[in-house]
């Protein structure tokens, strides 16, 4: 599909509700450019940059880095994209950094996967995951053609360093008290959407025909 107007969309829920492999749908189908927060701090810690390193504790221990380079950082590339329409992942994740975004860009609207931490869990333990790409596969879910290798580039795939149980279970502690507010924001600035399942299959037809409705509405 092409866009005939710039289109701002968020897509929030919890680590491992599907943001990157609902992202990547989203991307295919509608040709938004996606803008992963996790896969631009993970190419910073692979490429040993100084800020890379200095958030690699932080991510490790399940807790967020801090709003101001993360708000930094996500704002200096949406500056170079000044006339595209991106799709962001996993920003903005504090009120602050919701607060940041809208001082510098209108959001149309917030994808919000609502996906029980119980199915989460069991997830992200089984996530490999392509660095250079961000393409993300599962064991049970779409397991990778050759086992270890990523299906495009036949380069590895690697388990994150913050996917084990008890990291999971920091992260969703940090998702509750310091992502779930802003849920609340996009609620009451009307631009909230909240998909609920425990299937990125069975959740994916309802944001695709409401993505196409809304685009819609964008172009009339
Ligand atoms: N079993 C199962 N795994 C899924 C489903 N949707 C996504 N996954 C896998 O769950 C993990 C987390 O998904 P991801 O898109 O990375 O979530 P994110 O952390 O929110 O970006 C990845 O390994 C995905 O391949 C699903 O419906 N069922
Ligand atoms: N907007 C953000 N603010 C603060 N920390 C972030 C942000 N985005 C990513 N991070 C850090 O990177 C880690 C991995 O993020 P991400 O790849 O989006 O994970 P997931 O998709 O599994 O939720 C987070 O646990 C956090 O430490």
């Amino acid at each position: 599909m092409v866009l005939q107007r710039i289109f701002r969309a968020v897509i929030m829920g919890p680590p491992g509700s599907g943001k990157g492999t609902v992202s990547a749908r989203i991307t295919k189908t509608f040709g938004l450019s996606h803008i992963s927060s996790g896969d631009i701090l993970r190419s910073n810690i692979s490429n040993k940059s100084e800020l890379g390193l200095l958030m690699k504790c932080c991510i490790d221990q399940g807790q967020l880095v801090p709003d101001d380079v993360m708000s930094r950082l996500i704002l200096r590339d949406l500056r170079a994209m000044d006339h595209s329409s991106w799709l962001l992942d996993g920003f903005p994740r504090t009120v602050p950094q919701a607060e940041a975004l809208d001082d510098a860009h209108s959001v149309d609207t917030v994808i919000n996967l609502n996906v029980p931490f119980q199915t989460i869990k069991q997830r992200l333990t089984s996530r490999w995951t392509h660095l250079p790409s961000g393409r993300v596969y599962n064991v049970d879910f779409n397991p990778p053609k050759v086992p270890g290798l990523d299906d495009e580039t036949g380069e590895p795939l690697v388990q994150r360093d913050d996917d084990t149980p008890d990291t999971v279970t920091l992260r969703l502690k940090a998702y509750e008290n310091q992502t779930e507010p802003v849920l609340e924001y996009y609620r009451s600035n009307g631009v909230l959407e909240t998909f609920t399942g425990t299937e990125t299959n069975m959740i994916w037809p309802h944001v695709e025909a409401f993505l196409h409705k809304k685009l819609k509405q964008k172009v009339a």
